[in-house]
């Protein structure tokens, strides 16, 4: 069986996403595309020799009669709107990170999707499926250093993420993945959290805060530190060391060779997050793809979006606060716990 897909944006992990689906996995193919830059749908299906039509919109792409799935990898602010027209279609849909810009708009995703009785959301929160945390997560549920208390983390990007980076993105776009992955990892949830800035980097936009450290505090009592660094020049860097009650237990470093030269030993860093998640994003396509063609829905959930929206926006709280604020969710609807 082939899963036929419709993917909306075609920009820079939108085409990722097309060849690895084309290439590389199995049990799939994109038969539609949309992006507001026509030639650049246009080129994708030629580069790529896909068999797929170009619609003028995303809606179309949705509605097209040949999609059976959707693929959401257009600018953030129009995920909402696709989601919530993948559901109202009955069609399930990826949504790549934010599942919406706001908190709200992700609980009317939340919402129309119970309406519609059945699991069809999935978020691109895609390092559940990375190997490294995977082996983390069975290092602490096979309870070999005891209980988890706490989280020292760091997410560094050597340059802002994008052109139209700004503001509090680095709350609310980049660090949006810890939220996900560190409360996976622990089967907790946060109650609180306190925003730090540290003093500023000289070397990125005036504009920009960089770097800061968020505390956040679970419904264990775990305490978890992420220091976020978008702009710290040499790599793209992601840690994670959990202090247990009888040990500690790294996230393991991505492969490199070391090399004994001139009287140093050194290793590699990679620089882009499409090299460090490359795995990550395979596999994470691919057990969507395997599950969707099940008629099941197991990855990231539109709850999770939801948590995350919710998490990122009190962190903008506490920035400008300066004090500890709570983070406040109403009970997970039965729905998304089975
Ligand atoms: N999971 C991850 O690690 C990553 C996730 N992302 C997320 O993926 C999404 C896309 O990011 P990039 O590809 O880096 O951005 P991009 O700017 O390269 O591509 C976005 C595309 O969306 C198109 N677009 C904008 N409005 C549209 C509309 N109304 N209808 C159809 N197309 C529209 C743009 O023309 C552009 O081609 C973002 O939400 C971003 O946060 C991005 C990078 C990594
Ligand atoms: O999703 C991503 C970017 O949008 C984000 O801005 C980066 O900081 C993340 O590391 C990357 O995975």
């Amino acid at each position: 069986m082939t899963l036929k897909i419709g993917v909306i944006g075609t920009g820079a992990i939108g085409k990722e996403h097309i060849r690895r689906i084309t290439h590389k996995l199995k049990g799939a193919q994109v038969v539609a595309v949309n992006d507001v830059n026509t030639e650049q749908a246009q080129a994708v299906v030629r580069d790529e020799a896909l068999q797929a039509e170009v619609y003028a919109s995303g809606v179309e792409v949705i509605q097209a009669a040949e999609v059976e799935a959707v693929i959401v990898t257009s600018w953030g602010p129009t995920h909402e709107e696709f989601v919530l027209a993948s559901i109202a279609a009955g069609k399930p849909v990826f949504c790549e990170k934010p599942l919406a810009v706001t908190a709200e708009g992700c609980r009317q995703i939340v919402e129309a999707e119970i309406e519609a009785g059945r699991k069809l959301v999935q978020v691109g929160f895609m390092r559940r499926f990375d190997h490294s945390y995977r082996q983390l997560k069975r290092v602490l549920e096979a309870d070999t250093i005891g209980a988890p208390l706490i989280l020292n983390c760091v997410h560094r990007n050597p340059q802002s993420p994008s052109s139209d980076f700004s503001g509090d993105m680095a709350l609310t776009d980049s660090c949006v993945h810890e939220f996900d992955v560190l409360r996976w990892l622990l089967d907790d949830d946060y109650v609180s959290v306190q925003v730090i800035q540290p003093r500023k980097t000289r070397l990125c936009d005036d504009e920009l805060q960089d770097p800061h450290v968020i505390l956040l505090r679970t419904r264990q009592g775990i305490h978890i530190s992420i220091e976020s660094f978008v702009n710290c020049q040499y790599g793209y860097d992601i840690q994670c060391q959990v202090v247990g009650e009888t040990g500690t237990a790294n996230l393991p470093e991505p492969p490199s060779v070391p090399v004994r030269h001139a009287a140093k030993l050194s290793s590699g860093i990679l620089d882009s997050w499409k090299d460090r998640f490359i795995d990550a994003f395979d596999v994470e396509f691919q057990e969507w793809i395997d599950a969707t063609l099940r008629g099941e829905m197991t990855g990231p959930s539109a709850w999770d979006g939801y948590v995350v929206a919710v998490t990122g926006d009190a962190c903008v709280k506490a920035k400008y606060s300066g004090r500890i604020e709570p983070i406040e969710l109403p009970e997970c609807p039965d729905f998304y716990t089975n």
